[in-house]
């Protein structure tokens, strides 16, 4: 029995028996297990393993496959939203996220950072540097931890929902980095300390987005 990868287009219930037309005319029976493919015969008549890999492959050549580029950040243009409100954490999320753009080729000059006092006035700011036409993508940095009271959900879902609809209002990708939590520590372990640098990874989408609509979308 041969096992192969399933490519990304075949996504298939688990287990499921298809029936898969060979070029031969004859029937080929597979069985499908989560990513891959096991072929349960090979007498006469069934096409080996290897023609159905062949029909597969010529069966999904077709289909076309679109995503964004890390590599070519060169020529994109980005706007930072940051919030000052929690700066200890912000600031770090920033520093992330502007190292990430210069490592994947973004000159410092193509980024242009703009400071608002919490991340509730990031959505309206977004929307209107999305709207300018000046940037591929923008970047939303916050940073709302809980306190005693109910303010925290208001305020990590008005920036969560502003940010969403900054994107798609003005049609530029608005990404969100604002971090929601529950105490500083888990803040500071987001921002650079044990579980990495939100800013960095938000950078990456940015970059993804920014270059899915710079080099397909348009
Ligand atoms: N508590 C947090 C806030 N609160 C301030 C609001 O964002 C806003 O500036 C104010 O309500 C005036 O409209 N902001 C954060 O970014 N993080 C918080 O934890
Ligand atoms: C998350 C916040 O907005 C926070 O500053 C509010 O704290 P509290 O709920 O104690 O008023």
């Amino acid at each position: 029995m041969k096992s192969l990868a399933s490519p990304p287009s075949l996504r298939l219930t688990p287990t499921t028996r298809h029936h898969l037309p060979s070029r031969q005319s004859s029937i080929v029976s597979c069985v499908i297990k989560s990513n891959s493919l096991s072929f349960s015969s090979s007498a006469s008549g069934f096409a080996s393993p290897l023609a159905v890999e062949k029909e597969l492959r010529l069966q999904t050549a077709a289909v076309r496959h679109v995503t964004g580029s890390l590599i070519r950040g060169e020529g994109l243009r980005f706007a930072i939203v940051v919030a000052r409100f929690n700066e200890v954490v912000t600031k770090l999320l920033l520093e992330g996220a502007i190292e990430t753009f210069k490592k994947y080729s973004v000159r410092e000059e193509d980024i242009e950072v703009i400071w608002v006092p919490g991340s509730f006035e990031i959505g309206v700011v977004a929307q209107n540097l999305g709207k300018s036409g000046k940037f591929n993508a923008v970047l939303c940095i916050g940073a709302v931890i809980r306190g005693d009271t109910t303010h925290y959900d208001a305020v990590a879902n008005s920036a969560a929902s502003g940010v969403l609809s900054a994107g798609i209002n003005s049609g530029v990708p608005c990404i969100f980095g604002v971090l929601t939590c529950e105490d500083m520590d888990q803040a500071l372990n987001r921002s650079g300390g044990k579980a990495g640098n939100k800013g960095a990874e938000t950078a990456l989408t940015a970059l993804e987005m920014a270059s899915l609509f710079e080099h397909h979308l348009k």
